[in-house]
């Protein structure tokens, strides 16, 4: 089975892209949607206990969490020793019962997946990338966005030329949507050929 892993900065097209990957039929763990469901379950006490009043509910509140970590390296840090572990063990379960159904090819959304090395798990990687003017359109028109949140997350993330430069397969979405479903397509097929 290749294990093909997907990454790009914030607003690339990430999500929208692996939903490309799951209409050409291959099995995908996003990530983000897992960190979601922990966040209304399991780590819901941890993060309490790590970072009082952030729960309400039983629910993690992101926004006061984000407003916690994100200009605090060290917060962060703490954030991340938590919830990584968790989402790594999801990620085992999800690619061991791809293995068990003879899938050829599973796909990984990692949104960190350089900066947490996680790449060393992946047989190969998409980047997706969009050009900067199109990412930052993207990012602050969705609501509570603003330049300085989207600075602070940017200078947690590793540049995109860099990740490029890392890529085994590009995915513009610079150029629409049937563009990126025609790079969808022939890397599903490239990857079905390996
Ligand atoms: C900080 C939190 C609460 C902000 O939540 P919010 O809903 O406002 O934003 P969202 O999760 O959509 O993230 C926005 C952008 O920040 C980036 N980002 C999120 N976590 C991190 C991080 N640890 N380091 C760098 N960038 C990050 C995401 O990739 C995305 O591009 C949330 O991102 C979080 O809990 N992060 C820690 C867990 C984590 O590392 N998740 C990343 C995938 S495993
Ligand atoms: N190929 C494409 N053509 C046109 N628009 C696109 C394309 N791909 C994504 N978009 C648009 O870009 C925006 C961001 O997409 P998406 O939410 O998939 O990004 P993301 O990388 O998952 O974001 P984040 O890092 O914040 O989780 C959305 O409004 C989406 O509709």
């Amino acid at each position: 089975m290749i294990v093909l892993c997907l990454t790009g900065s914030i607003g690339m097209g990430k999500t929208t892209t692996s939903h490309m990957f799951a209409a050409e039929g291959a099995p995908v763990h996003s990530a983000d949607a897992v960190v979601h469901q922990l966040y209304a379950g399991k780590a819901a006490p941890l993060i309490e206990a790590a970072f009082p009043e952030t729960v309400v509910n039983g629910v993690v509140d992101r926004e006061q969490l984000s407003a916690r970590v994100l200009d605090d390296p060290k917060a962060l840090k703490r954030l991340e020793a938590i919830v990584h572990p968790l989402v790594r063990a999801e990620e085992e379960a999800f690619l061991e019962a791809a293995r068990q159904r003879s899938a050829r090819l599973a796909v990984l959304d990692v949104p960190l997946l350089f900066e947490t090395g996680a790449d060393s798990r992946c047989d190969r990687i998409v980047v997706v990338t969009a050009p900067p003017e199109v990412q930052r359109e993207r990012v602050l028109s969705r609501p509570g966005m603003t330049e300085a949140k989207l600075e602070a997350i940017l200078a947690r993330q590793m540049p995109d030329e860099e990740k490029r430069a890392r890529a085994d397969f590009i995915v513009d979405t610079g150029n629409g949507m049937e563009a990126a479903r025609l790079a969808v397509k022939a890397i599903v097929k490239r990857c079905r050929a390996l």
